[in-house]
């Protein structure tokens, strides 16, 4: 009962944490808000400013992408127990970008600037990237992909059941929703910093070079219905005119 108790509360806090870190990202990004962000901060010349930021994302990207390794998860399954495993993950990719917000090294000179319609525009996009992501991770499933729906089966005495394979709404158009949204946000901006197009151009080759792994498990994983799914629809850039469908869809 103790056990099963601190499960929940340990996802509650992780869930948490995610949560303040994903309100603080749309801050850091869109220079909201927050008193530390992606062009407002700690002034340092431009070298030091790319190594430091480049030294962050790298942390993120190895933590992130190492720990979602299915040889990683049964490595660590000898240490933490199945419904604390994902909380875990939540937990120190939440920490890890914590750090990037506080450490993050502005570079100020400006790459472009716009005002306007054009302002406008880029603000809409901008913010239908933030959008587009978080509702893709309801589509699939949130509360799996952030660690309560196992701390809660847990609780319950209920068994975890494993990933399920999703293709709704979004995941029709694109097979990654969540990663298109966060181009989108990263890289509509109405100004555009040395510092900014940093942040979104390694993010960008992060992005590329993760979904090649995740598509890999996911093909280990689901097979035939991956793969078909793979050939049907596209990966990040919708089709601008659709394509006559030949198999039936994945639910
Ligand atoms: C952060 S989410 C990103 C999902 C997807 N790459 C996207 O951009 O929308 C990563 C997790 O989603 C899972 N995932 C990816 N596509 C999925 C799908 N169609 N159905 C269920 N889970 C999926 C992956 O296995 C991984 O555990």
């Amino acid at each position: 009962m103790v056990s099963r108790f601190l499960i929940l509360l340990y996802a509650l806090v992780s869930y948490t944490l995610f949560t303040l870190s994903f309100l603080y990202a749309l801050g850091f990004v869109g220079n909201y808000v927050v008193p530390k962000s992606i062009d407002v901060g700690n002034p340092a010349n431009a070298s030091e400013a790319i190594v430091v930021d480049l030294l962050l994302m790298s942390l993120f990207a190895i933590q992130h992408s190492v720990m979602a390794r299915p040889g990683f998860k049964r490595w660590s399954a000898r240490l933490l127990a199945p419904a604390c495993q994902r909380s875990t993950y939540v937990l120190l990719s939440s920490l890890v970008l914590l750090l990037l917000f506080w450490q993050w090294r502005p570079i100020p000179t400006v790459i472009w600037q716009t005002d306007g319609l054009v302002a406008w525009l880029l603000i809409s996009v901008h913010w239908l990237g933030w959008l587009i992501a978080f509702a893709s991770t309801h589509m699939i499933d949130h509360f799996d992909l952030f660690g309560l729906r196992q701390a809660v089966a847990a609780w319950r005495g209920a068994k975890i059941s494993g990933q399920s394979f999703r293709t709704p709404l979004l995941y029709k158009i694109v097979r990654h929703p969540i990663m298109l949204g966060f181009l989108l946000a990263f890289w509509a901006t109405p100004e555009m910093t040395s510092g900014h197009l940093l942040f979104a151009l390694a993010n960008t080759a992060y992005i590329l070079v993760a979904l090649q792994f995740e598509e890999r498990d996911l093909i280990a994983e689901f097979g035939a219905t991956y793969q078909n799914y793979r050939r049907r629809v596209p990966m990040l850039l919708p089709r601008l005119f659709g394509r006559r469908q030949t198999e039936s869809a994945p639910r």
